[in-house]
């Protein structure tokens, strides 16, 4: 098979992210803006991000931490809550600097707790924001502890993700970091307004990857990684060239003694080597042709904002990744710590900083 020594493709951006805050987000945020333009900011801070000022405050922290020559762009979100004003939505709408909201079903993942407790409720909101065309991005698990983890995305489908999409047919619902089969053809079936992010760990990694051979908190995260047929169909779904399935990478770094822990938080730390990990998948499946349309336009189109100009460079130089990465006062273990990879970014443009390893 031709194998290309480059890929050359339009600056992408990252649809799900978290940045944290604080000295440790100044170090996770450079691996960001080296690599994207532009990036979704998830609002699950502690507390969350739930109106449009602490969105803007956060925003210029974000681009304080960011080295002078960057043009990396946040773009805000805000976390709903029981408590949200419909009057919010506006607002959040008007300032031009929040992208989307986030819906986030109380105790469902990482910093949830003041997530929603009754979508029926939710729909002053839900209206608010399909009249002001900010999109909802949504953690997709049901909180049901009587509901197995491995089956918690495939019930919420049938029972909150349906109804959202069937009442507010004007309303973008970005379904994020997929890990199902049952994720994938309610997409492939659903309307136009609905989407979906992929993550890299989810497309390189089943659920052995936790528990096979040892317990390995690295690759715990929430929705939880999925069984072999689970992660075909996500990298069917990403090399498809359907233009609702993007990228985003839902990097989100613990410190390296929150993973590894009695009870360890969920989170998968990638933003060190998204697009190499991408690339790494995208060729396993023999299609490094559709990785930027992926990475660099299919996210774009569905949020309707314009796609970034400018390139990146991937060249095929094989690389050793950091065992670990500097997170502010402690340590963060990053995905594949210690594999090799075989492709590297390259440095060219000018808004990309050097982001050095421990
Ligand atoms: N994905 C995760 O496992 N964790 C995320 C929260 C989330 O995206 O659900 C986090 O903030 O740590
Ligand atoms: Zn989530
Ligand atoms: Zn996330």
């Amino acid at each position: 098979m031709n194998q290309p020594d480059e890929i050359v493709i339009a600056h992408p951006d990252d649809w799900h992210l978290h940045l944290r805050d604080g000295a440790a987000m100044a170090d996770v945020v450079r691996h960001t803006a080296r690599q994207f333009a532009r990036a979704i900011v998830m609002p699950n801070l502690k507390p969350p991000v739930v109106d449009t000022a602490q969105a803007l405050d956060y925003r210029a922290r974000i681009l304080a931490a960011l080295r002078a020559d960057s043009a990396f762009q946040p773009l805000m979100t805000l976390y709903l809550t029981d408590q949200t004003a419909p009057e919010e939505i506006a607002t959040a709408k008007a300032s031009g600097a929040v992208a989307a909201c986030k819906l986030y079903p109380a105790g469902a993942t990482t910093n949830s707790e003041s997530g929603v407790t009754d979508l029926v409720r939710l729909s002053p909101i839900l209206e608010a924001m399909q009249i002001e065309g900010l999109p909802l991005l949504v953690h997709g698990e049901v909180t049901d502890p009587e509901v197995d983890i491995f089956d918690r995305e495939q019930r919420f489908i049938a029972k909150r993700l349906d109804w959202i999409v069937t009442n507010f047919p004007a309303l973008k619902v970005v379904f994020e970091h997929v890990t199902t089969a049952d994720a994938v053809e309610f997409v492939r079936a659903g309307p136009d307004t609905l989407a979906a992010t992929i993550t890299p760990h989810h497309l390189l990694y089943n659920r052995n990857a936790i528990l096979a051979g040892g317990i390995r908190p690295h690759f715990y995260c929430l929705p939880v990684l999925k069984r072999e047929r689970h992660r075909l169909a996500l990298l069917e779904a990403a090399v498809s060239g359907h233009p609702r399935f993007f990228l985003g990478t839902d990097s989100a770094p613990h410190a390296l003694g929150d993973k590894e822990n009695a009870c360890g938080c969920a989170g998968v730390y990638s933003a060190h080597a998204a697009l190499e990990l991408y690339a790494e998948a995208f060729e396993q499946a023999g299609a490094l042709d559709r990785l930027e349309g992926f990475a660099s336009h299919h996210g774009a189109d569905f949020y309707g904002l314009a796609r970034n100009p400018g390139t990146i460079r991937l060249r095929r130089e094989p690389w050793q990744v950091p065992e670990q990465y500097p997170f502010g006062v402690s340590r963060v273990v990053p995905l594949a710590a210690g594999e090799h990879l075989n492709w590297r970014l390259v440095d060219e443009a000018a808004s990309i900083a050097k982001v050095d390893a421990v």
